[in-house]
């Protein structure tokens, strides 16, 4: 036992000379902090990181510390896990959202700009779409998935007995002239079938809440799915930005240079070209909610010398 109160042995270089004649060879020891080492199911803590193509968020950094509070949201605290940091050049921002019993919003979206993605994580609540006096109201549970087009009314009640736990990611729509912005809609991803990554067996699977070939959408938001020990097989390299915050499992991820270590509750966000791959090596399926970027020209530089 030392001063702090761990216990620190020694184990003999040769194990065989602490065998009790005839006995077994006694266990090699650990330090042990107190209140005892982690189980083994967890990951280490010290998993945070920010670098110039990507950070890592875990779950344990959120915490009362960093919470927000929102204008015009009651008994609501938000995570704000990303924003764009140089202007343009980032596109999303994303929030983790916990919403307690009685809380809400009737003015949740301040900018009439915005369009908004809201997935539910935990808890039970009621959302309402359309002007007051023609309002259709929707059940919010986990898994509930809620496109906003820019300029959407709406209203958010935890109306349940426990907290409401949801994901809000927000970007400016771009508008493309004749083309209308999509409309409202709720799904769920108990009502979509996931579709398998072609050559996986099915082991790959993405969950699209909206059809790729309906290019009103600029912004996609999935839920990715692996069995365990599937793997993204190749260091996937594009423009599109990320948002990926991990709903269940565990995996090691491949953010450009580094393989991390990720579990349930931690987010990742990566830049535009930060090449990525995974290898979900269990023991449960992996899963992450995504954020992508899609369906634009890319903005032209307009300086010229
Ligand atoms: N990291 C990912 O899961 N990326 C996806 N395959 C994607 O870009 O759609």
């Amino acid at each position: 036992m030392t001063s702090d109160g761990t216990t620190h042995d020694t184990v003999s270089a040769d194990p065989a000379a602490l065998r009790p004649a005839g006995g077994p060879l006694p266990s090699t020891s650990y330090h042990v902090p107190p209140g005892g080492l982690p189980p083994q199911t967890a990951l280490l803590t010290d998993r945070a990181m920010f670098t110039e193509a990507y950070a890592v968020i875990p779950s344990g950094v959120i915490r009362d510390i960093t919470a927000s509070y929102l204008p015009f949201w009651e008994g609501t605290r938000a995570w704000v896990l990303a924003r764009p940091l140089s202007g343009f050049a980032e596109t999303f921002s994303q929030y983790v959202m916990d919403v307690a019993p009685g809380g809400g919003s009737d003015h949740p979206e301040p900018d009439a700009a915005a369009e908004g993605v809201l997935f539910v994580v935990g808890g039970e609540g009621r959302l309402t779409l359309g002007p007051e006096e023609d309002r259709a109201e929707h059940r919010l549970e986990a898994g509930t998935f809620v496109y906003l087009p820019p300029g959407q009314r709406w209203t958010l009640h935890n109306d349940g007995p426990e907290t409401l736990g949801f994901h809000w990611i927000r970007k400016a729509y771009e508008r493309v002239e004749g083309l209308d912005a999509p409309e409202a809609f709720v799904s769920s991803d108990r009502e979509v079938a996931p579709t398998p990554m072609p050559g996986t067996d099915g082991r790959w699977a993405t969950t699209r809440f909206v059809d790729p070939g309906d290019l009103r959408h600029d912004m996609h938001v999935n839920v990715v799915t692996f069995e365990p020990g599937a793997v993204i097989p190749f260091a996937e390299t594009h423009v599109m930005e990320h948002g990926l915050y991990v709903l269940e499992g565990k995996a090691v991820y491949r953010l450009n240079t580094d393989w991390v270590e990720v579990e349930a509750g931690d987010f990742m966000w990566l830049r535009a070209f930060c090449p990525q791959a995974c290898y979900a090596g269990g023991p449960g399926r992996f899963r992450y909610l995504l954020y992508k970027d899609v369906n634009r020209h890319a903005r032209l530089s307009r300086t010229f010398l």
